[in-house]
C-alpha cells in the first residue's frame, strides 16, 4: 500500500493535550500516561513509531481489529469508540486508549492538532462539483505558480509538494493523512495549497479542521448515487462546504439549477459565475467566444479565450489552453477565484498565459500516418464518466469537427466521431444509461466496452450502457466489445481514413479512465492505460491494414 508522505518537524503532543484540545474526547483511565504522539493514521498498515492509531468502525471490518498490528508497528495510543475499545480489551492488547462516540467526526480535529493546525499556514483553495474538481484544480495550481506563489495540490491524480509527486489513492485523502501532508507543504515551502474535496470527504469528515479562504462549486450531476441516496443528499454533503465552519468565500458556478441553490443558501459570501446562455444573473458572464476564440477547440486542443463580464461592466480576457466549452468554464472559475483572492485583473488574466496541462482530460494521443495510406483518426483521451462530463467532452468534440472542414489541406466531410465508453464497477449504475445515452445522442459511433468492473459482472455493465445508448433515436451504431484493448482498436479501424481521398478521418474519444495506469478487475489492478491502448492498437491496425491490402 502507498502510505502518505509526512512532515518531518512534528512537535510531540501528550494524550493530556490532546484530550483538552479536542471536545468530546476523552481518555480510558490510565491512558494519560506520559506518552506523547508524533503522528496519526487510521490505517494499521502505515502506522509509524510515535502514532496515534485511530481504529474507526468501517462497512466492512472494525479498525479495532488491527490494534496488535498498529501496536507492533510503534503505535502509542489508539483513538477507538466503544465497540473498539472492548474488541481491543478482549483481544488483550495493552495499550492507551481515547474514545470518542464517533471517532472519524473527531480525527480532522485531532490531526490538526497533532500537526499543529496546518491549514492556517497555507492559503486554502477547495473545489467541490460532480464535474471540473481536477481541471479547475490544476488551472489554479499553475495560474498560482505564475502569480510567484508556491502551491501544493491534492486531488484525483496526485498530490503535488514542491518537486514531490504522489500517486492519489482516492481524490481526497483521509483526515489523518490530509493535515500531514499539508503540514508537510508548509514545511517545504509551499504558501498555498489546491485541492479536490469530494462529497464522499465531506460526509466522511476527511476535511474536518481544515478552514478554506476560497471554496469553488463547479456543477452537481448524476454520480455516486451508490453512497448518497439521491441528489438531494449528494447536494447536501457538498453544500456543507459552504458554510461558515469550513469557508470563508466561494466562487460558484450557477449555471446548474443546485448552483443557484448553493448561491441561495450559503451563509458564506458567494461569487457567481455562468454562461451567458444560462441566462441567469451571475456576478461574472462568461461571454459568448469572439469568431475564432473561445469555446471550440482548434486543431491543436486550444479553445482559444475566455471573456469574462462583472455586473458592474469590468472585463478580464484570459486564454483557455484546454479543450472544450467546460474548459472554459472551468477557467473562469479558476480566474473569479484568483480576484476574490485580490489579485489585480491585469495579473490574473496574464497569470493564463502559460498553458496548464491537465492529465487524461482531453488528452490527445498522436498517432503516425501509415505508409500505405491509412491516415490516422484524431484521438482523445479523456476521464468523462458521468452522463454530463461525457456530453461536455463529446459535444467539444463535434464542435472542432465542425470547426474543421474546409481548412487547409482538410477534407470537406469530417471521418465519423466514435466514442468508446467504459463504467467502473462498484459504483452508481443508475448513471450507465445516461451514459450511454449521452454518447449516442452526439457521435456517429458508440462502442461500449470495460472500465474497472471491479467486483461487478462486466458484460451486465456494458449492457446497461448500451440500453441507454440504444434508446436514442436518432443515433448511429452501437457496438458491444468485451476488452477495451479490442473496443479501441475497432474504434481506430472505422474511424480511420483513406489517403487516395475515399475516407476521411475522424475522431476517437476514449472516455472513462483518463489518467489511470491501471485496471481494476476483482481485487486485481493490472498496469493499462488508455494512451498506451491506443499507440498499440494503432501500431497493429496499420500491417494488419497493409496485408489486406496487398492480399
Ligand atoms: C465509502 C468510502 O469511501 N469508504 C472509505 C472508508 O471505508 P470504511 O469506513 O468502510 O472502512 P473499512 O474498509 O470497513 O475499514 C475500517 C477501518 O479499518 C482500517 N483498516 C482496514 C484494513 C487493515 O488492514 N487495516 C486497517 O487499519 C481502515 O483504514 C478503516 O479505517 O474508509 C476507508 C479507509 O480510509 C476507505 O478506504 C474507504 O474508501 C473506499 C475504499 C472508496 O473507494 N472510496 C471511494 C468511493 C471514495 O472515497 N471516492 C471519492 C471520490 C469521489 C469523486 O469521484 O468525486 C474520493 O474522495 O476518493
Ligand atoms: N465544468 C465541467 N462541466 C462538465 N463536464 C466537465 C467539466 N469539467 C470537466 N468535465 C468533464 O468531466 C471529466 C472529469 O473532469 P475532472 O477530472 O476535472 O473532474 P473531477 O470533478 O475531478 O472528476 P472526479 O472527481 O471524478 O475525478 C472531464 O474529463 C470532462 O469530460
Ligand atoms: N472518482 C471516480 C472515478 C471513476 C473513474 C472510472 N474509471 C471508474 O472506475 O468508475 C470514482 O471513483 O467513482
Amino acid at each position: 500500500m502507498n502510505a502518505s508522505p509526512r512532515p518531518h518537524q512534528v512537535t510531540a503532543r501528550t494524550l493530556s493535550e490532546l484530550v483538552s484540545a479536542v471536545e468530546g474526547l476523552t481518555a480510558l483511565p490510565d491512558a494519560l500516561s506520559p506518552h506523547a504522539v508524533t503522528g496519526v493514521t487510521l490505517d494499521s498498515r502505515a502506522v509509524r513509531p510515535g502514532d496515534l492509531y485511530a481504529a474507526l468502525p468501517g462497512a466492512n471490518v472494525h479498525g479495532a481489529t488491527f490494534a496488535a498490528q498498529a501496536l507492533d508497528s510503534g503505535a502509542v495510543a489508539i483513538l477507538t469508540d466503544r465497540a473498539g475499545a472492548d474488541l481491543i480489551a478482549v483481544a488483550g492488547a495493552s495499550c492507551p486508549v481515547l474514545l470518542a462516540d464517533d471517532p472519524r467526526g473527531l480525527l480532522g480535529a485531532v490531526a490538526a492538532v497533532i500537526y499543529d493546525q496546518p491549514a492556517t499556514r497555507l492559503v486554502m483553495l477547495g473545489i467541490t462539483g460532480t464535474n471540473g474538481k481536477t481541471t479547475t484544480a490544476y488551472l489554479l495550481e499553475s495560474a498560482l505558480t505564475q502569480l510567484g506563489r508556491t502551491p501544493g495540490l491534492i486531488g484525483t491524480i496526485e498530490t503535488r509538494i514542491g518537486t514531490e509527486r504522489v500517486p492519489s489513492v482516492r481524490t481526497t485523502p483521509e483526515a489523518s493523512d490530509l493535515h500531514g501532508l499539508l503540514a508537510l507543504m508548509a514545511e517545504r515551502g509551499c504558501d498555498c495549497c489546491c485541492m479536490e474535496v469530494s462529497s464522499h470527504a465531506l460526509a466522511l469528515h476527511r476535511v474536518d479542521g481544515v478552514g478554506y479562504d476560497v471554496a469553488i462549486f463547479t456543477n452537481l450531476s448524476q454520480d455516486h448515487l451508490d453512497f448518497h441516496s439521491d441528489m438531494a443528499e449528494y447536494f447536501a454533503a457538498k453544500a456543507a462546504l459552504f458554510t461558515p465552519e469550513r469557508a470563508r468565500q466561494a466562487v460558484v458556478c450557477i449555471d446548474d439549477e443546485w448552483g443557484r441553490r448553493l448561491a441561495a443558501t450559503a451563509a458564506i459570501p458567494v461569487a457567481t459565475v455562468a454562461n451567458a446562455s444560462a441566462e441567469v444573473d451571475a456576478d461574472w458572464t462568461i461571454e459568448p467566444p469572439l469568431d475564432g476564440a473561445g469555446g471550440e477547440p482548434d486543431d491543436s486542443g486550444s479553445s482559444g479565450g475566455l471573456r469574462l463580464r462583472h455586473r458592474d461592466g469590468a472585463q478580464l480576457w484570459a486564454a483557455v489552453a484546454l479543450p472544450g466549452a467546460h474548459n472554459v468554464t472551468n477557467t473562469a472559475l479558476a480566474a473569479v477565484t484568483l480576484l476574490q483572492l485580490g489579485y489585480p485583473p491585469e495579473q490574473v488574466a496574464a497569470a493564463f498565459d502559460v498553458p496548464a496541462h491537465v492529465p487524461g482530460r482531453m488528452q490527445r494521443v498522436q498517432l503516425e500516418q501509415s505508409a500505405d495510406g491509412l491516415l490516422p483518426p484524431q484521438v482523445f483521451v479523456d476521464f468523462a464518466h458521468t452522463p454530463e462530463a461525457v456530453a461536455a467532452t463529446l459535444s467539444a468534440l463535434r464542435d472542432q469537427q465542425r470547426g474543421r472542414p474546409g481548412g487547409p489541406g482538410r477534407p470537406a466531410q469530417p471521418g465519423p466521431l466514435v466514442a468508446v465508453l467504459g463504467a467502473g464497477g462498484d459504483r452508481d449504475p443508475g448513471k450507465r444509461p445516461h451514459m450511454g445515452a449521452a454518447a449516442a445522442r452526439v457521435a456517429d459511433i458508440v462502442i461500449v466496452t470495460d472500465d474497472n468492473p471491479r467486483h461487478e459482472d462486466p458484460v451486465a455493465i456494458r449492457a446497461a450502457l448500451a440500453s441507454g445508448a440504444r434508446e436514442v433515436a436518432e443515433r448511429g451504431a452501437v457496438h458491444d466489445v468485451p476488452g477495451r484493448a479490442e473496443a479501441i482498436a475497432l474504434a481506430l479501424w472505422l474511424a480511420s481514413g483513406a489517403a487516395d481521398g475515399s475516407r476521411a478521418a475522424g475522431t476517437v474519444a476514449v472516455l472513462g479512465k483518463g489518467h489511470e495506469t491501471g485496471q481494476t478487475i476483482g481485487d486485481v489492478t493490472a498496469p493499462y492505460d488508455d494512451a498506451s491502448a491506443t499507440r498499440r492498437g494503432w501500431e497493429q491496425l496499420v500491417p494488419a491494414h497493409a496485408a489486406q491490402e496487398h492480399s
